[in-house]
């Protein structure tokens, strides 16, 4: 089998991505956050505490006829920003771009921290990352990909996102309609359970394109780019006016200001982000000083291609036995 869904920037900054989710019978849909950089699939439901509900689509596993509880599963989740969420499993059919799991498991939200509740645009994760990565105790539940991968005609998933339009994440197969030239594919390291791979190196700009080995992950739930501090301090370099705020958190600089094009390798291709992507958004609605896409990894402790990156490529996530990133621009 193979199968495609449609993925949508849940707001003008493209902050994260959400598809629709159908779990249960009769199906209930959800708007999930298709997270590599993670490996729960996690969800509001009628288990939440009710003030931690803010607007959300809810799972009622009471009203799927489908719905099993696994007795004594728990799970807990606790992302960088200290967002987390936790509760108890059910499993439960769950339907993504008309790929279905049969026995998914579905981990349901006792509670979780108040940045999910204040964000009523996603419904839950769905992780996929390695199945090292998941929480659920006393022993780890596959993801979804894990549970379809055996049913695909080809073991892989692929990512097109795009800034400020619809995208589309599909499984089992590769669309050479979706990107240009050639796919470039580089190794994965499965430790500790990231889709981990080497960057051959980075440009700014117009100068000349740097040769050197950048440890990342590719994760599509993580927003910005997420780099070593020289890469990060020469680019902002070029941009008059541009500071590092302990204010803000982060680099800044004027929202007039014409970014360069940053330019990272993989193997020998070259992915290029427009500098309009590294224009991310005011630092509060309305302000003339805006934050940028590209920051610092230091305080993070591993190099993150988020969706900045992510957007100016084509992606593919492939689940072989020697798993491996496939990257093309489009
Ligand atoms: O956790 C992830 C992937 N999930 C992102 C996500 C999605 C929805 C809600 C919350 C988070 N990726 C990774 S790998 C490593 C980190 C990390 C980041 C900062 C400090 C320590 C570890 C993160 C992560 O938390 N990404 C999201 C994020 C939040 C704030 C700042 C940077 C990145």
């Amino acid at each position: 089998t193979s199968g495609s869904v449609a993925t949508s920037p849940i707001d003008s900054s493209d902050d994260a991505y959400s598809i629709p989710v159908s779990i249960g019978t009769p199906a209930q849909v959800l708007n999930l956050d298709l997270d590599t950089g993670s490996s729960d699939l996690w969800v509001f439901s009628s288990l939440t505490t009710a003030s931690e509900v803010n607007g959300q689509n809810i799972y009622t596993p009471s009203k799927s006829s489908t719905s099993k509880l696994v007795s004594g599963a728990t799970w807990k989740v606790k992302y960088g920003d200290e967002s987390t969420s936790s509760g108890v499993v059910y499993t439960d059919k769950v339907t993504v771009g008309g790929i279905t799991a049969s026995s998914q498991a579905v981990e349901v939200a006792k509670t979780v921290s108040a940045s999910f509740t204040s964000n009523s645009d996603i419904d839950g994760l769905i992780g996929m990352g390695f199945d090292s990565l998941n929480s659920a105790k006393p022993s780890a539940v596959p993801t979804f990909f894990d549970n379809i991968i055996g049913n695909l005609d080809s073991p892989v998933f692929t990512a097109d996102l795009k800034h400020n339009k619809a995208g589309s994440y599909d499984f089992g197969v590769i669309d050479s309609s979706k990107y240009t030239g050639s796919l470039t594919y580089v190794a994965v390291d499965t430790d500790p359970g990231y889709w981990k791979f080497t960057s051959s190196g980075y440009g700014i700009g117009s100068a000349a394109f740097k040769s050197t080995s950048v440890v990342g992950i590719a994760d599509t739930g993580t927003t910005l780019l997420y780099l070593d501090t020289a890469i990060v301090k020469a680019y902002y370099a070029t941009v008059s006016g541009a500071s590092n705020s302990a204010t803000y958190g982060g680099w800044v600089f004027k929202c007039s200001a014409t970014l360069p094009n940053f330019v990272f390798g993989v193997g020998s291709a070259k992915i290029t982000i427009p500098g309009s992507y590294i224009n991310y958004s005011p630092v509060t609605t309305g302000s003339s000083t805006c934050f940028g896409g590209l920051q610092d990894s230091t305080d993070i402790g591993i190099n993150i291609f988020g969706d900045v990156a992510l957007k100016a490529a084509f992606v593919v996530f492939d689940g072989s036995d020697t798993p491996r990133l496939g990257w093309a621009s489009k």
